[in-house]
């Protein structure tokens, strides 16, 4: 492991979204562990649950043969500002300030001897990579769905084959590789009568941009998805990476992201259960669902007979959404049967023997958390992707079962129907095949993610092509990350795009990490001769 400041520099940019975080910083872990500096940074707002929660500490954490630290930026709003809430208010106000402010943190780095040779971002901030064209950096993006849904919305952005439309609502959409989607199935922020426009415009912001980054990255597994894969990367430089969240090299957990401090107290519950003997509910960061339904679920979960570990997070208080109750007296009659946390440590929860199933939204992070235990799943999807992720669980993948359609279909899933439903997925035939599917899942995604794996080659292949870059980068100008172009400083990153090879290109050697390091030498001096002047 070399010292901190030798070591090429990764710059990654999150949107402040749990969903958005734990991948991206997953990618920084793995990244460090491969030998990179990686330096993680998201708005303060979050930061500061980040810090509290997570353990999150000022000095660089050692990462396998690598390091992570964060810095995190203002976004120019006060710390309880409501309007972070809406997103067609809240993006515009990102990109405004995020383009100024993250060239002055890139200089600030490459001045305290930590240049930066690419930028990173996940969805909904599709302009970092605007400002990385505009530094001359080299950019990637980290795509935080399925490449089913990376597909799907590729295709409906360029108007490739139809789907539901104000004429034709209920109209089954047929990609290429990919099944019959019902029109129901398709991510649901691309329906005509979509409740969220602004998530179908923050999502579909980053295909605006998609000629930007070199490289798209996928957390998902080339088996996984294997033909959509195949199909899209002939069409776009996407690298599957998954599943991230486990790293081979640095099982470090030290470093989390988690906004909430995670209930531990529910291992502990889990380790006094029998094996496969607990169903667990959880429906991730955002998904708030109404009191009538979650009514019928706490009874479906009583009646069922079954343990349950139940994550119910308090809503966001400028959510608009009234903390969801469970109905009086319902613990008590539970008794040991029940535990109820706020956070869970997800990763933990699904990797215990005494976890039988997961009810989960079907967030693709969830998603693949579950693939990867080799835990079934009861998929109770509600908008978004979650309910393509569904179709691929019950249908593609065949771990799950269906509770429900999705938000759209309005309809109030009974107690009846998640007791059976809860039956079904913990005892008999259906249980036994949906569990051994889970482990073949497990088994297959482990083979990615171990070295020599399709996942590490290419996390690999991507950590050489920053390399690479980086070397012509500090060769062709050595005060590239130093001093941003006018184009930067006026941040409006409205410059058209160049070939960003053209700018980089220079030297044809490929002689890596040597050359590199004679460069980083090269440009100390240069830094210690400018400052002498
Ligand atoms: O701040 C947010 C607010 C909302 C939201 C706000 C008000 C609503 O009535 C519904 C949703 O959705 C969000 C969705 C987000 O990410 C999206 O969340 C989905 C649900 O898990 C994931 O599946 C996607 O991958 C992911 O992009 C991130 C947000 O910060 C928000
Ligand atoms: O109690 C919980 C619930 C969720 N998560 C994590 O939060 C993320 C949720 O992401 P997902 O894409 O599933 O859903 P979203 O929150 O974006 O809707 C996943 O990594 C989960 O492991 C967690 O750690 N504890």
């Amino acid at each position: 492991m070399g010292s901190e400041s030798s070591l090429v520099h990764v710059f990654l940019v999150s949107f402040p979204a749990q969903g958005h975080v734990n991948p991206l910083l997953r990618l920084g872990k793995r990244l460090a562990s491969k030998g990179l500096l990686v330096t993680f940074t998201t708005p303060e707002s979050i930061g500061k649950q980040m810090r509290k929660a997570s353990n999150i500490g000022d000095q660089p954490a050692p990462v396998g043969d690598g390091f992570i630290r964060f810095e995190f930026f203002e976004d120019g709003w006060d710390e309880d500002e409501p309007r972070r809430q809406d997103l067609d208010q809240y993006l515009p106000q990102l990109e405004k300030v995020g383009k100024v402010i993250i060239p002055e943190m890139i200089r600030r780095n490459a001045e305290q001897g930590r240049p930066i040779s690419c930028l990173i971002n996940n969805p909904f901030i599709p302009w970092v990579s605007d400002v990385a064209q505009s530094l001359g950096l080299p950019s990637a993006m980290l795509w935080v769905q399925s490449c089913a849904c990376f597909a799907a919305y590729y295709h409906y952005y360029h108007d490739l084959v139809p789907f539901p439309s104000e004429t034709a609502m209920e109209i089954d959409v047929q990609l290429p590789c990919m099944p019959l989607l019902k029109h129901d199935e398709v991510p649901s922020f691309l329906y005509p009568t979509t409740p969220y426009p602004f998530l179908r415009r923050a999502i579909l912001g980053q295909y605006k941009n998609l000629d930007r980054p070199f490289c798209i990255l996928l957390d998902t597994f080339q088996e996984l998805e294997h033909e959509i894969v195949e199909y899209m990367s002939k069409i776009c430089p996407i690298k599957t990476v998954g599943p991230l969240f486990k790293n081979p090299r640095a099982p470090n957990a030290a470093v989390k992201g988690d906004f909430v401090k995670a209930d531990y107290d529910c291992i502990r519950w889990l380790d006094s259960k029998p094996p496969a003997s607990v169903v667990y509910v959880s429906f991730g960061s955002v998904v708030y669902l109404k009191q009538d339904q979650w009514d019928e679920i706490a009874y479906g979960l009583l009646n069922s007979g079954v343990n349950f570990l139940w994550v119910m997070k308090p809503p966001h208080k400028d959510s608009g959404y009234t903390l969801l109750k469970l109905p009086e007296g319902l613990l008590e009659k539970a008794g040991e049967r029940a535990k109820v946390v706020e956070w869970s440590p997800q990763e933990q929860v699904l990797a215990h023997p005494a976890t039988a199933c997961f009810v989960t939204h079907c967030g693709w992070n969830s998603s693949m958390e579950a693939l990867t235990s080799g835990m079934p799943v009861v998929a109770f999807p509600q908008w978004g992707d979650q309910v393509t992720d569904a179709k691929y669980l019950v249908d593609v993948f065949k771990v799950g079962l269906r509770m429900c359609r999705g938000e759209a279909e309005d309809k109030l899933i009974t107690r009846d129907v998640v007791e059976r439903c809860l039956r079904e997925a913990t005892v008999g035939h259906k249980a036994v095949e949906m569990k051994e599917n889970a482990l073949r899942w497990k088994t297959a995604a482990e083979a990615a993610f171990v070295e020599g794996g399709s996942s590490d080659r290419n996390i690999h292949a991507f950590v050489d092509e920053v390399r690479r870059r980086s070397v012509e980068l500090t060769a062709s100008k050595p005060a590239a990350a130093a001093e941003p172009t006018a184009e930067a400083a006026d941040a409006n990153g409205k410059s058209d795009r160049q070939d960003g090879d053209s700018q980089l290109v220079v030297s044809p050697e490929k002689n890596g990490l040597a050359l590199h390091n004679r460069c980083r030498k090269k440009w100390r001096i240069w830094r210690l001769i400018r400052a002498a002047l």
